[in-house]
């Protein structure tokens, strides 16, 4: 390795964005080092392959580069360390403090002029979307939280994410949020960064997105936020049933459903749609019990329910009804919807970031959405109970406030032109029961102190 890579391989891991928490690190390489804009050395978009147990997962590291010793106190906390690098044209090699460059409003501000451009570089490009103005000059904050990507706020007018984890092909992010530009329920799109990447299995260089530039909503307020405020307030008085509750939130949940329901339509309309024959039906429901498989190899403790699990998935194997199936949203929970002055917004269509783009790129049925919402308000409901002194005691209070929301939530979606999701429990069924396997493996990997909430749901549903 590289002196570059064995920094990497310290400071990737320690990273909110790394997907392979909990494995060892067997490999680092930089596949690629992309000078993002010419004549800009200081800044570069690099692909990191990380090795781990034999499979090579891939990252976009946005490297910034300083003289040794001139990394000022402001960037202290973006140092990944100081290496010895062979720069094109110095003839040999330079020692330079590398840093996340994300946390650099300088070098960020030049990212942002290049989208205003929409200029093409040697490998990276900046597109801009048809008429629509960027404006310059603006600085930028990361975004902290619980993300699997780094948001970037350019002055409470635009938010630049830029994808961790790559995979070639353009993010579902950017290609859903353009195909429903102009809905007021999404943020408007305005362009995105990228450049070509190798397909591991074909060798081919395929167009890859980086970066995706968007609308900032100044009014948003997060709904998982909202939602545990409404949890937070019934659990100190919680002789009082969840719709006597001041901060009952079961009208916003109704009103959250009935913007899924006009997404889903909007995007039924824009891209492509389907009818899933029998056979196909067979074939996601294998996919949901190859997922519980590999769950249970990873989770002991999830294997005293496979059986209840793989009979729900079985059942959904056998529906005799026809499932329509579009694109959706793919990773749907409270913590991708923003309540905004204008009503609720949906963000963050990428899917399951730890799923490849193909995969996440397939037609589904819109109650996978709905019932990844309906696990949110689960998770909501049982995450403050976690070490809280009076747990036992609020267990009643927890269903109940799920309860609530989760009917208002479907009521919304019905009422706002979706399925009846009353009406489909086989369905919603194995999607809610599929998303809690995926949550297992989540926060086991990711949050391990959160893995009761998961477990516990699907004790309680296969109970
Ligand atoms: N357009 C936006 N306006 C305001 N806040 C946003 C916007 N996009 C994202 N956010 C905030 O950033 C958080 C993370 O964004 P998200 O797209 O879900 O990132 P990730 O893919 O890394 O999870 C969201 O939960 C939301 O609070
Ligand atoms: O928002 P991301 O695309 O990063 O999604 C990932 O992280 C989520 C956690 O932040 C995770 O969601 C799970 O935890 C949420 C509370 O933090 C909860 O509302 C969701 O229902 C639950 O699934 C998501 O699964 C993961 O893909």
């Amino acid at each position: 390795m590289t002196q570059l890579e064995e920094l990497l391989a310290t400071w990737i891991p320690q990273q909110r964005w790394f997907a392979g928490k909990g494995l060892p690190v067997d490999t680092v390489t930089v596949e690629e080092q992309h000078v993002i804009i010419p004549g800009v050395p200081g800044l570069r978009a690099l692909v990191v392959a990380v090795g781990q147990g034999g499979v090579a997962d891939r990252y976009q590291v946005l490297l910034g580069l300083r003289r040794a010793g001139t990394l000022g106190s402001d960037l202290r906390h973006a140092s990944i360390g100081s290496c010895e690098l062979a720069l094109e044209g110095s003839g040999g090699t330079v020692v330079r403090d590398v840093y996340d460059g994300a946390h650099d409003p300088e070098l960020t501000g030049l990212l942002l002029q290049r989208l205003a451009e929409d200029g093409s570089g040697r490998a990276v490009r900046f597109r801009r979307l048809p008429g629509v103005a960027i404006r310059r000059g603006l600085r930028s904050l990361v975004l902290t939280g619980e993300q699997s990507n780094t948001s970037l706020v350019f002055d409470e007018e635009y938010i630049l994410k830029l994808f961790r984890r790559l995979w070639p092909g353009h993010n579902p992010d950017l290609e859903v949020t353009a195909a429903l530009a102009g809905s007021p329920f999404v943020a408007r799109p305005y362009g995105w960064i990228e450049a070509d990447l190798a397909d591991p299995h074909t060798g081919d260089q395929v167009p890859t997105t980086l970066a995706m530039l968007q609308e900032y909503l100044r009014s948003a307020t997060d709904g998982w936020v909202l939602a545990a405020t409404s949890v937070r307030d019934l659990y100190g008085s919680p002789e009082i049933a969840p719709a006597d509750a001041g901060g009952d939130f079961a009208g916003e949940a109704e009103r959250l459903g009935s913007a899924t329901a006009a997404v889903h339509r909007d995007l039924a309309r824009a891209l492509p749609t389907d009818v899933l024959s029998p056979a196909a039906l067979a074939a996601m429901a294998g996919a949901m019990a190859g997922r519980l498989h590999r769950a249970v190899r990873e989770v002991d403790a999830l294997a005293p329910y496979a059986s209840a699990l793989r009979a729900a998935f079985d059942a959904f194997a056998r529906l005799d009804a026809p499932l329509p199936v579009q694109r959706v949203h793919g990773d749907y929970h409270l913590g991708q919807v923003v309540r905004t002055d204008g009503g609720w917004v949906l963000l963050d269509f990428e899917g399951e970031p730890a799923v490849p783009v193909a995969e996440r790129q397939r037609l589904s049925s819109p109650l996978r959405d709905v019932a990844g919402m309906l696990r949110s308000f689960d998770y909501a409901a049982r995450h403050q109970l976690i070490g809280h002194p009076r747990a036992p005691e609020l267990a009643g209070t927890a269903r109940a406030w799920a309860q609530r929301n989760r009917e208002a939530f479907s009521v919304g979606y019905a009422y706002g032109g979706g399925i009846d999701p009353e009406k489909h429990q086989t369905v919603l069924r194995a999607f809610e029961y599929d998303k809690a396997v995926y949550e297992v493996l989540y926060e086991a990997r990711h949050r391990p102190s959160w893995l009761r909430i998961p477990l516990d749901s699907i004790a309680a549903l296969a109970g």
